[in-house]
């Protein structure tokens, strides 16, 4: 699979005061999941829209392949694409979408059942789309995508709509995609959702990219030095460790995260001083902290809660 790659370079996509996409660069490798983050309204959709050619740059370019998509003779055997799963006709059975799609662009009708059991709707696909749940046109929607078999993956927000067994699948399809050394965009809001799923991350927000890492940096960077601590007398330790120079945030209930005293010292004031305490230990930051660490100086990326909706 050595056409699979994603190659964005300067693009910029203006709607009228928009600026949709402002300037990205990144390259999707083969053999990697990357996932594609940002805010609603950050660009994801746009940019993928571009590197399919349904919307035209206004500067810079999108290539699969080191083409751009006009340029691809046969663009479904080189790169499949989940944009809008609710685009079916519901008077039409998946199935016979899949086996026009499969007609349309020469391929075999064994492809079409290939697919099918592939993502699990072999039984369903042959009822009529209208009574599809949203899971089901996801899914059906990703077997359009893997019909040509092909390179590279471009997925926008496919878990959306699933249920938890349904992400645990799509996680497990997605990985097992890339082994087989495809190239995988994956578009979210939700940086969770790409949790043991990406290998690589292009973090954006409003059009600009934040940041272009592997995930095992970004959690590194993350976890700092900071040392996780359990007690059940949290405002004791919290005083105590402060007084001693730490830096202490509060986790939940009963877990707190300090920064500038290695654990042994921790262990050591929490014992003399009688503080009861549980675990201490390295802290590893999941993907969702990182990802807040990742935006925090951007105000404009700070999710309004419902507090400040009714703040006069
Ligand atoms: N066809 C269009 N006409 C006008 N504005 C548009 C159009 N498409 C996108 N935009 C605007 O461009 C910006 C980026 O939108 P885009 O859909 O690419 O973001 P996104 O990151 O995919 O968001 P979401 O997570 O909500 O899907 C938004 O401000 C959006 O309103």
């Amino acid at each position: 699979m050595s056409d699979a790659t994603i190659e964005v370079r300067n693009l910029r996509k203006r709607f009228g005061r928009t600026l949709a996409v402002d300037g990205l660069s990144f390259t999707v490798e083969p053999g990697t999941v990357t996932g594609f983050v940002g805010p609603n309204g950050a660009g994801k959709s746009t940019t993928l829209r571009t590197v399919l050619g349904l919307d035209a740059p206004d500067e810079g370019e999108a290539l699969i392949g080191g083409r751009p998509y006009a340029a691809l003779r046969t663009p479904l055997l080189e790169v499949g694409a989940l944009l809008d799963a609710a685009a079916l006709h519901p008077s039409r059975r998946g199935r016979d979408h899949l086996r026009w799609m499969a007609h349309s662009h020469g391929l075999p009708a064994h492809r079409v059942d290939a697919v099918l059991e592939q993502v699990g709707m072999e039984t369903a696909a042959r009822r009529r789309a209208g009574g599809y749940s949203l899971g089901m046109r996801q899914r059906l929607g990703i077997a359009a995508a893997l019909l040509g078999d092909p390179p590279v993956l471009l997925l926008d927000e496919p878990a959306n709509g699933l249920d938890p067994e349904g992400i645990q699948w799509i996680r497990g399809l997605l990985r097992h995609l890339a082994a087989e050394g495809r190239a995988i965009l994956v578009s979210s809001h939700l940086m969770s959702e790409l949790e043991d799923t990406a290998d690589h991350l292009v973090v954006i927000g409003r059009g600009r990219l934040i940041a272009d890492t592997t995930v095992a940096d970004l959690l590194a960077a993350a976890s700092g030095d900071r040392v996780r601590l359990r007690t059940d007398s949290r405002a004791q330790a919290m005083e105590l460790l402060a007084r001693e120079g730490a830096t202490v945030a509060v986790v939940d209930r009963d877990t707190l995260t300090v920064t500038g005293l290695p654990a042994q010292r921790i262990v050591e004031l929490l014992t003399s001083a009688g503080v009861p305490f549980a675990e201490v230990g390295a802290h590893r930051a999941g993907l969702e902290e990182a990802y807040m660490e990742l935006t925090r100086d951007a105000a404009e990326f700070t999710a309004t809660t419902d507090a400040d909706e009714v703040t006069p």
